[in-house]
């Protein structure tokens, strides 16, 4: 087998694909990232879709961001948001095992694509092509535990927006590393603002609802493996209102007939949806409350995940004592487009 070199394993000479674009980080005095649109590579860039807020930006660093799995779905959507935002996307993905293509394109971005087993090597030649790298992660539950703790070994502040494994280690394993992350089983901003909301009315009120009978149902491409993660945030909130549920009790709809015939899915939306409805009904069923969240594609996950990888960079930069963030916080610290 062929030594591996650095060409050989990229297949290209490394001042290839190296992007002009550049991240922003905010100037002395301008207390948000401002967005509007990031094309551009300007020393100095202003918003002015934005006046109100607008500031300069000043282009001190380069933030590449690496996307694992370019290849998956949602992967491939956060890549795409990521060069549309005029951001630097790394050249460079892990994949699972059974690689289809070596090579994909996003937009102009020739991206290389390398199975898992070769991370090492990868990584550490990104870390050094490409350094203040931020990892957006949208592989699979089966994969998050193991990749978030290869990323911490690496140092690398990462994004993950893959839903399931084990979420208390995957914490645990964060806070303990000191790595910089932003860990949500939800990017979109206005479903984001929903969590938030569940989770006030919970701290507010706790066992306001105590006694109801909750149902939830959410119905995903049938691709999908695991049990919506924002399902098991929102049932976390309900718990703490005081309804009685386990997250095991979450019924789930993967069956393309059922989606539409019962959940009301577009059929041109089969392949991408996230539809969750939450039924509440009170002990003697004389008052009911209904909460529906029904997403059809993936770009509001895509820019939210870019919103979430600028405000770990800003955080990096701030040598921020806090180091592991939800997509609350995200959305509190007025980095959501
Ligand atoms: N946080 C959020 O807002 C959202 C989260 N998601 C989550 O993102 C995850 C991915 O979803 P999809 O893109 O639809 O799945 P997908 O099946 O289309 O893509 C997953 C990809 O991960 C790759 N993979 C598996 N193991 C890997 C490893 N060890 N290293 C690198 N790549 C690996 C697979 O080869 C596959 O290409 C799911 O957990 C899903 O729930 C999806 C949408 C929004
Ligand atoms: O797999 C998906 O598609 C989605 N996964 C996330 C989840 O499990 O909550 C977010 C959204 O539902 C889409």
């Amino acid at each position: 087998m062929e030594a591996l070199t650095w060409s050989t394993v990229f297949g290209f000479k490394t001042s290839q694909s190296l992007r002009v674009s550049r991240l922003h980080l905010i100037s002395p005095g301008c207390t948000q990232l401002t967005r509007g649109g990031y094309k551009g590579s300007a020393n100095f860039v202003t918003f002015p879709s934005h006046a109100a807020r607008s500031c300069s930006i000043l282009a001190s660093a380069d933030i590449p961001i690496m996307v694992n799995d370019c290849s998956g779905k949602m992967g491939r959507a956060v890549a795409e948001a990521v060069v549309e935002a005029g951001l630097q996307l790394v050249p460079f993905c892990l994949t699972g095992p059974g690689l289809q293509q070596n090579v994909i394109h996003v937009k102009d971005v020739h991206i290389h694509v390398h199975e898992a087993s070769e991370k090492e090597v990868i990584l550490d030649k990104v870390i050094e092509m490409y350094p203040g790298v931020i990892i957006a992660d949208y592989t699979l539950p089966s994969a998050v535990n193991d990749n978030a703790e290869f990323y911490i070994r690496r140092g690398i502040p990462f994004v993950m927006g893959t839903t399931g494994g084990d979420r208390e280690r995957l914490v645990k394993s964060v806070s303990d590393s000191g790595v910089y992350a932003v860990i949500a089983p939800q990017m979109g901003k206005q479903v984001v603002a929903f969590q938030a909301a569940m989770e006030i009315m919970a701290e507010e009120f706790p066992g306001a609802f105590a006694g109801y009978k909750l149902k939830v149902t959410e119905s995903h491409q049938s691709s999908k493996v695991d049990t919506s993660g924002t399902a098991r945030a929102i049932v976390a909130s309900f718990n703490k209102l005081g309804v009685s549920f386990e997250d095991k009790e979450i019924e789930m709809v993967r069956n393309p007939q059922e989606q539409i015939s019962k959940m009301g899915v577009p059929e041109e939306h089969l392949k991408g949806h996230a539809f969750h409805t939450y039924s509440l009904t009170s002990p003697d069923g004389m008052v009911s409350f209904k909460f529906e969240h029904n997403v059809c594609g993936r770009s509001i996950y895509a820019q939210g995940t870019v919103d979430a990888a600028l405000f770990l960079a800003r955080k990096v930069q701030e040598k921020a004592t806090k180091k592991v963030y939800n997509m609350i916080d995200v959305l509190r610290g007025g980095s959501m487009r």
